[in-house]
């Protein structure tokens, strides 16, 4: 199966390196279509189809990602309709906001629509650590099952609707960028604690894999694992105090809502 992406910025190219890293995707099959392909010479070096014609990439392929900015989806996607092949080809939308009826109206073709799936990765795709999104719109099972396969290659999916995409996207796509903050917090407070600041990177980032794989390993809930650290009247309950008296739920809350108005 050939996989084209239109678009190899940040999350077209995370989602390239992704499969290449997951060693399940055949490099050959992987067709990358960028204006400027100067910066994907590392993907030549790994074996992958690079390219700066989106219609000569995605005429190769059995699965067309775009991965453009929104504001160039539109006339992006029109020029694909004109070679895409609604029977053989099911076209997978990564751009956040756009919806599969807009996207409907530009690829409509002689009453056709082509099978459609909007999906929302983050940038963790580029080392298999994705939490993906997946909405089906007028998709067959088989491709559902298809496109669920190719993104379990670069991380965890979930099947979702369209109405679910933004509030994952906010958890997921922008909370790559939340729990990094938290991460550069903890490390600055670390360097007035004494250590470098590669150093307290090292540590926290360290931790917070520690404390998702804990999660993630035993399904309990975080609070069980918080009453673990937690000595009465000792170290952690003070921290956790002063957090919250500093606002850190309430601050996290409302960057989440904020993010997905
Ligand atoms: N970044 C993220 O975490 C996430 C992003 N998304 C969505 O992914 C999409 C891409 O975002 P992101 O990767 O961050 O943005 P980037 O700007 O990093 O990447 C966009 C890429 O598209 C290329 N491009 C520009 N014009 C065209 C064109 N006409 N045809 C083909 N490619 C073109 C750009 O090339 P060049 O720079 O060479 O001009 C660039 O490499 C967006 O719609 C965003 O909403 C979704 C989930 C998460
Ligand atoms: O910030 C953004 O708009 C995009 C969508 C999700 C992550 N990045």
């Amino acid at each position: 199966m050939k996989t084209a992406i239109i678009g190899v910025g940040a999350m077209g190219g995370a989602i390239a390196e992704g499969m290449l890293h997951s060693g399940k995707v055949n490099p050959a099959d992987i067709i990358a279509a960028n204006p400027h392909t100067d910066k994907l010479w590392h993907l030549v070096d790994a074996g992958v189809m690079v390219t700066s014609d989106n219609k000569a990439a995605a005429a190769k392929a059995d699965v067309v990602i775009v991965a453009v900015k929104p504001w160039l989806a539109e006339d992006v996607m029109k020029d694909l309709k004109t070679v895409m092949d609604y029977r053989r080809q099911v076209l997978v939308s990564v751009v956040a906001g756009v919806t599969a009826a807009q996207i409907n109206g530009w690829m409509q073709k002689d009453g056709a629509l082509p099978q459609l799936f909007l999906v929302i990765p983050n940038t963790a795709a580029s080392i298999c650590e994705s939490m993906t999104f997946i909405a089906p719109c007028n998709a067959s099972e088989h491709n559902t099952e298809l496109i669920k396969k190719l993104f379990d290659n670069i991380g965890s999916t979930i099947i979702t609707d369209e109405r679910h995409l933004a509030a994952g996207m906010v958890l997921a796509s922008c909370g790559t960028a939340f729990a990094l903050r938290y991460i550069r917090a903890s490390a600055e407070g670390g360097v007035e604690l004494g250590f470098r600041a590669a150093e307290a990177t090292r540590i926290v980032a360290q931790t917070v894999k520690g404390a998702a794989c804990l999660l993630m390993d035993s399904g309990s809930h975080p609070e069980e694992e918080i009453d673990k650290v937690t000595t009465a009247g000792g170290l952690t309950i003070k921290g956790l105090n002063a957090m919250e008296q500093a606002g850190f739920t309430g601050a996290v809350i409302q960057g989440l809502k904020a993010a997905g108005k």
